[in-house]
C-alpha cells in the first residue's frame, strides 16, 4: 500500500493503511457493472452513493422522502448528506476492509476537497469513460427492469446534462494529481474489466 494513499483520519481505529480506489464516469458508463467486478476479484468494500441513497429512499424516511424527489429530477442531493453516510458506511468497515472503492462521488470539485479533509485522498480514480448516446442508450435498457425512478429519458437527459458540467472537472482537478487512469467502456464487459484490472494491478 502506498505511503501518499494512507487516510488520515479518526475514521481508522486500525493501524492498517487503507485504499481508496474512485470509480468516476457518467450514468450508465458501467462503474456499477465493474465495481461487481473488482468486488470479487480484490475483495475491496464497494460504496455507492446511489446505492446508499436509495436503501434511504426504500427505508421510508422523511429524510427518504426528501431525496426521492431530488432524485427523481436527476439533481445532486446536498453534499452534507451524502458524504455523511459514506463516512459512516466507511466506519462500519473500518479495519476489516481491504481498501474502498467509491461509486459515484464526488460528483463535482467540492464533494472530492470535503472527501478529502473528512476520510483522506484516493490513490487511484478509475475514469469509467462511455460516449453520451452510448450511456442514454444502456439506460433506458437498464430502465425497462430497474425500477429506478431516474431511469427515463427526460432524467437521464439532466443526469447526463449535469454529469458533463458538474463532474467532468473532478477528473481534471484528480489528473494533476496523476492518479487517474481513463478506461474506455464502449467494450464488452469482461475487457473493460481487463483493463480495470490492469490499473489496479499496477497500484502494486
Ligand atoms: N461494457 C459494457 N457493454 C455493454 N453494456 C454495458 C457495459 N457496461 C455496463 N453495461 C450495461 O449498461 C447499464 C448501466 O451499467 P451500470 O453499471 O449500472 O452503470 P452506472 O453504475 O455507471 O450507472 C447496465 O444495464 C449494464 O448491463
Ligand atoms: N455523490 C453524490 N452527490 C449528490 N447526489 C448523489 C451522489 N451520488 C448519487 N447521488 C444522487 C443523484 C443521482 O442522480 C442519483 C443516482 O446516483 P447513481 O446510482 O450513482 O447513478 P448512476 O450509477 O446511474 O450514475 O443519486
Ligand atoms: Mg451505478
Amino acid at each position: 500500500v502506498g505511503e501518499g494513499c494512507q487516510g488520515n483520519s479518526i475514521v481508522y481505529k486500525s493501524k492498517k493503511a487503507e485504499r481508496f480506489h474512485v470509480k468516476m464516469g457518467g450514468p450508465g458508463s458501467g462503474k456499477g457493472t465493474q465495481c461487481e467486478k473488482v468486488v470479487a476479484k480484490y475483495g475491496y468494500t464497494h460504496l455507492s452513493s446511489g446505492d446508499l441513497l436509495r436503501a434511504e429512499v426504500a427505508s421510508g424516511s422523511e429524510r427518504g422522502k426528501t431525496l426521492q424527489a431530488i432524485m427523481q429530477k436527476g439533481e445532486l442531493v446536498p453534499l452534507d448528506t451524502v458524504l455523511d453516510m459514506i463516512k459512516d458506511a466507511m466506519i462500519a468497515k473500518a479495519g476489516v476492509s481491504k481498501g474502498f472503492l467509491i461509486d459515484g462521488y464526488p460528483r463535482e470539485v467540492k464533494q472530492g476537497e470535503e472527501f478529502e479533509k473528512k476520510i483522506g485522498a484516493p490513490c487511484l480514480l478509475l475514469y469509467i469513460d462511455a460516449k453520451g448516446e452510448t450511456m442514454v442508450k444502456r439506460l433506458m435498457k437498464r430502465g425497462e427492469t430497474s425500477g429506478r425512478a431516474d431511469d427515463n429519458e427526460e432524467t437521464i437527459k439532466k443526469r447526463l446534462d449535469l454529469y458533463y458540467k458538474a463532474t467532468e472537472p473532478v477528473i481534471t482537478f484528480y489528473t494533476s494529481r496523476g492518479i487517474v487512469r481513463k478506461i474506455d467502456s464502449e467494450l464488452p464487459v469482461d475487457e473493460v474489466f481487463g483493463h480495470v484490472a490492469k490499473a489496479i494491478d499496477d497500484l502494486k
